[in-house]
């Protein structure tokens, strides 16, 4: 811990020293929150993965000065009775194992169902039968498409915030037809939150479910071929980065019309350090965590990218740096679209008093910087091998 101070609680209330089971801590948000809360609190996480590189430098060297604070358990929650036995070990459960790429929604719609509802299952039942709290990551695609999505392109009503804007307790979810297996994560999500919903109101679960509205940042997904499949399709922060050091076009799907918030990890990670040391204020809530300030469509994302990268790497960007695609050429059959997505702030800042900081540019300077530091050297070497002539 950083400061020998004693930390309060929101409420100024000590907080006392917990056991964290954290599963799915080797990804991307949770490689965040176990830096954060090794670095900044006195909390033990029991972190739970199939994969570990992402959390490897809080793990080793032995030396390091949280050593005895972080154990890592390599373990699938599909199919490992070490998990009960962990979750009863620790004060807080955070789960975080998902399938969350949309590449993944339509074209293993079965692995993304189970990943998101029936793998989720028995954490939510070991939490409830043993009276421990659960802060479960849902997603801001539960509210699906917008009501505004469905008025005339010309409406006047789709600028009243009334249509777009989308708050825990009043937003419906409206997710597009079976066919369209783009949802099966957006309704199997959802489905999960009403299992935990319910087990608050009829067994008193103490729960917290987050919403995250795209969190950008460093070591989010990977780069295609350097430490990731070459032919995976990640999320775009990633898809966008692995062209721009590729010196390839940014691939803009259906004309890049969507609109996204994005917001930058390390602010998002403070939204949930205080829902883990505030359970008083957090438990029995649903939190949108996003910065609505941040708003772009996904070509004016790729724009803005290019121009920050050619800063950071010191590179002249390609004269026409986007091509067009359609959906389903890059992503197959069955996909959709959330139209537009923006977080009401409403109930986060009243119950933790939080507001995202940093810019759109900001955060993706700071990222790209990371991306073009950890991975240009690498792309160079790839690039130059020469390619097998059958
Ligand atoms: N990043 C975002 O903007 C965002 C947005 C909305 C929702 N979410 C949700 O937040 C959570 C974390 O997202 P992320 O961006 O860190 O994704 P991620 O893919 O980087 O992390 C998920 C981690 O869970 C692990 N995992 C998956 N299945 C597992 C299993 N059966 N057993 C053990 N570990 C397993 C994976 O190995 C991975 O390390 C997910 O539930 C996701 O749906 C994230
Ligand atoms: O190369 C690309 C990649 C993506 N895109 C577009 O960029 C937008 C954002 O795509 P992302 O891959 O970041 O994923 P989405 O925002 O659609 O969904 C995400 O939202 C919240 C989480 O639950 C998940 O992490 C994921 O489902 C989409 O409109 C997509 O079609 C491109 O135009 N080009």
């Amino acid at each position: 811990m950083a400061s020998g101070v004693a930390r309060v609680d929101l409420d100024g209330g000590p907080i006392k020293p917990m056991t964290i089971c954290m599963i799915g801590a080797g990804g991307f948000i949770g490689s965040h929150l176990c830096e954060k809360l090794m670095a900044e609190t006195p909390h033990k996480v029991l972190a739970l993965d199939v994969y570990s590189d992402k959390i490897k430098h809080l793990l080793e060297p032995a030396t390091l000065p949280w050593a005895d604070r972080i154990q890592f358990h390599r373990l699938n929650i599909k199919h490992d009775s070490r998990l009960e036995g962990l979750i009863k070990m620790s004060d807080l459960t955070i789960n975080l194992a998902a399938i969350c790429t949309p590449a993944d929604y339509n074209t293993r719609p079965l692995d993304t169902i189970y990943s998101n509802f029936i793998d989720a299952l028995p954490v939510v039942k070991y939490c409830s039968e043993n009276g421990k709290r659960l802060i479960h990551f849902s997603t801001c695609e539960v509210y699906g498409k917008t009501i505004g999505s469905f008025l005339p392109k010309d409406s006047p009503l789709r600028q009243d915030p009334a249509y777009y804007m989308l708050s825990e307790d009043a937003s419906p979810c409206i997710f597009g037809p079976i066919e369209k297996q783009r949802w099966s994560y957006a309704c199997a999500k959802q489905l999960i939150e009403r299992l935990i919903y319910a087990e608050g109101a009829e067994n008193g679960l103490e729960f917290t479910i987050v919403r995250p509205f795209n969190w950008i940042g460093p070591r989010m997904d990977f780069i295609p071929g350097i430490d990731g499949p070459s032919e995976g399709v990640p999320r775009v922060l990633a898809c966008f980065s692995n062209a721009l050091l590729r010196h390839q076009q940014l691939k803009l799907v259906d004309g890049g019309q969507s609109q996204r918030t994005f917001i930058f990890i390390k602010d998002a990670i403070e939204a949930v350090l205080l829902m883990i040391e505030n359970p008083a204020r957090a438990n029995g809530h649903i939190f949108n965590v996003g910065n609505p300030n941040n708003e772009v469509t996904v070509r004016q994302l790729a724009e803005m990218m290019t121009q920050v990268y050619s800063k950071v790497s010191d590179e002249a960007p390609l004269e026409v740096p986007t091509v067009d695609v359609s959906s389903k050429e890059f992503y197959g059959e069955g996909y959709d679209d959330s139209d537009k997505r923006i977080p009401d702030m409403t109930i986060i800042n009243r119950q933790l008093g939080w507001n995202p900081k940093t810019s759109l540019w900001d955060l993706l300077e700071s990222t790209l910087t990371y991306q073009h530091r950890t991975y240009a050297e690498a792309i160079k070497k790839a690039m130059s091998k020469p390619v097998a002539t059958s």
